[in-house]
């Protein structure tokens, strides 16, 4: 087998002599590397994965008779992982060939080596959206790249990631809480379980959360008999609209980049209408500030939308950010907290332990604050162990910043790679009992339950990249779940729900959960 020995900068190896699941790393992209010898690197053309054929490509596995058919979209990295190893290749497929990742020393590898302005490629119909209607808005988080990213980057960062200005949003968030499980109470059935379209009254109550961010205001999406035409109406169908759009346009088969088709239309007027709402509401920021006297304006303490704009003085900033905090924090958030209410619901013992402490740490009438939630950590551990185990987005993406070897394979610059995290948190190799939901493996004291890596488990990311709104889905999360299993048990009475992979991971079957008063 002839070995590469192109490498000019020679690249560091992690991963290739160690076994990935022998040790627990720490949370840093800084391991001792062991340098490769030219002799033990493997060109990229020797990555395992599904040989594909001229003109046909891989496509054809996909379709019946191949041997990828029926595999769902869900299940594609877990399923090229057993066939071929942790690190597969999968070229011939239309777009650009993927490497699939599920070692978590070659994970953490990727992110050592991505830089400072990592690349990540952004959903394609909504780069080209911003490219061809939004040029003012191209910097967005989803997808740019380079210094244009990190610019908007340091900017939002200084205004929504620092906590200070997280915890001003404590109370607000508590009383969208509040308010969605009185609609809970108000929507059950005699039996008092949840309706069938329960997982779109958590979307409300994501969406209602963080428009409060987003945009400074309530929109007012948890009340009764909202007028269809108002931004409350409209926002779940929005939302709903958009993503649906995206899913078609991003993975099926379409040649939307070519002609205009009705996926894509259902997709621009849905962007249309997102940014037409955001410019409005920023509009109205932009207005109230500049009203506001030189002293107002020094002791004021502003909400992270009117910190960007005074900051920035720019109001595309306000409507870019507005518009990635709705894109990248409705679904992702809805979904999430629908899987760690189901987990909660179907593991009685662990809802009796999270209220348990609910009870000793929260003194009945007084207000959950910042203080009595930094005290939750069970409850922390019931969310990180429903992320891990069913986690909305199911890898992490990464176009190499430079030539890596991963495995003892090169990956030259330029390639398109998934961290396969979902894959790798349910590998009972990597996470002992993984298939068991077991919130106590995140305290301290169980290190026989840990994942034996640290780059197993990364459900927002890593890295200067990393998800931009996390304190804010911890905070929405975490309000909810102490303030509903405080007075409240939930139950569950039927079949595991169904589970289908669209841009996240989410239910397709309804989310029938009992509520009842503790
Ligand atoms: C449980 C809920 C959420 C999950 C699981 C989640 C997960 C993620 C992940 C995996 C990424 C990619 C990170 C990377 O490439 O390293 C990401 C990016 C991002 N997320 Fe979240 N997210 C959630 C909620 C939110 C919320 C509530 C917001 C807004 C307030 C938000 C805003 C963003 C933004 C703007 C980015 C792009 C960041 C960048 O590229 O600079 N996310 N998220």
């Amino acid at each position: 087998m002839r070995r590469t020995a192109l490498l000019r900068t020679r690249p560091i190896a992690i991963g290739a002599q160690a076994p990935a699941v022998r040790f627990r790393s720490s949370m840093t992209a800084t391991a001792t590397p062991t340098l490769a010898t030219d002799e033990e690197v493997k060109p990229f053309s020797e990555v395992p994965g599904p040989k594909p054929l001229p003109v046909l490509g891989n496509l054809w596995r996909f379709f019946p008779g191949g041997d990828f058919a029926g595999v769902a979209p869900y299940d594609i990295p877990d399923t090229l992982v057993r066939r071929y190893g942790p690190i597969v290749k999968l070229e011939g497929m239309l777009t650009d060939t993927k490497l699939f990742v599920a070692d978590p020393t070659a994970a953490q590898q990727i992110f050592r080596t991505e830089g400072q302005w990592p690349i990540r490629e952004g959903i394609s119909s909504i780069d080209y959206y911003y490219k061809n209607y939004r040029k003012n808005l191209q910097f967005s988080l989803g997808t740019a790249n380079g210094e244009v990213w990190q610019k908007f980057r340091s900017a939002v960062n200084q205004v929504a990631v620092q906590p200070r200005n997280v915890k001003v949003y404590v109370e607000p968030i508590n009383a969208v809480a509040e308010e969605f499980i009185q609609r809970m109470k108000s929507i059950r059935d005699a039996n008092q379980q949840m309706p069938d379209d329960f997982t779109t009254e958590i979307k409300k109550w994501a969406a209602e959360s963080i428009t409060y961010v987003a945009l400074d205001t309530r929109l007012g999406m948890l009340e009764n008999n909202i007028h269809p035409d108002s931004d409350a109406g409209r926002l779940v169908e929005l939302v709903k609209n958009t993503f649906d759009a995206m899913a078609k346009l991003e993975f099926g088969l379409s040649p939307w980049k070519y002609i205009s088709t009705p996926t894509w239309r259902q997709l621009k007027s849905s962007m249309d209408t997102f940014t037409e709402m955001a410019t409005r509401h920023v509009n109205e920021v932009v207005d109230r500030l500049s009203k506001l006297s030189e002293e107002e304006i020094a002791s004021r303490q502003f909400s992270v939308l009117e910190r960007l704009l005074v900051n920035s003085h720019d109001s595309d900033k306000g409507v870019a950010f507005a518009l990635d905090m709705m894109l990248a924090g409705i679904d992702t958030t809805a979904h999430q907290t629908s899987s760690l209410l189901y987990f909660l619901a179907t593991h009685p013992e662990q809802q009796r332990a999270l209220q348990a402490e609910l009870d000793r740490e929260w003194e009945a009438g007084q207000p959950l604050t910042a203080s009595v939630l930094e005290k939750l950590k069970y409850l922390r551990a019931c969310i990180k162990e429903a992320m891990r185990l069913q986690a909305v987005v199911t890898g992490i993406l990464r176009t190499a910043n430079q030539d890596v070897v991963l495995n003892g394979y090169l990956i030259p610059k330029g390639t398109h790679t998934i961290v396969c995290t979902k894959t790798m948190c349910r590998d009972e190799r990597l996470v002992p009992r993984a298939s068991e939901y077991l919130p106590e493996r995140w305290l301290p004291g169980q290190e026989q339950l840990k994942p034996r890596h640290a780059f197993v488990n990364i459900p927002f990311g890593f890295g200067p990249r990393m998800c931009a709104g996390k304190r804010f889905a911890d905070l929405e999360m975490e309000v909810l779940c102490a303030r509903l299993f405080r007075s409240h048990n939930l139950e569950w009475h039927h079949p595991e729900p169904q589970v289908e992979q669209k841009l996240f991971v989410q239910y397709s079957s309804p989310l029938k959960i009992t509520m009842k008063e503790r």
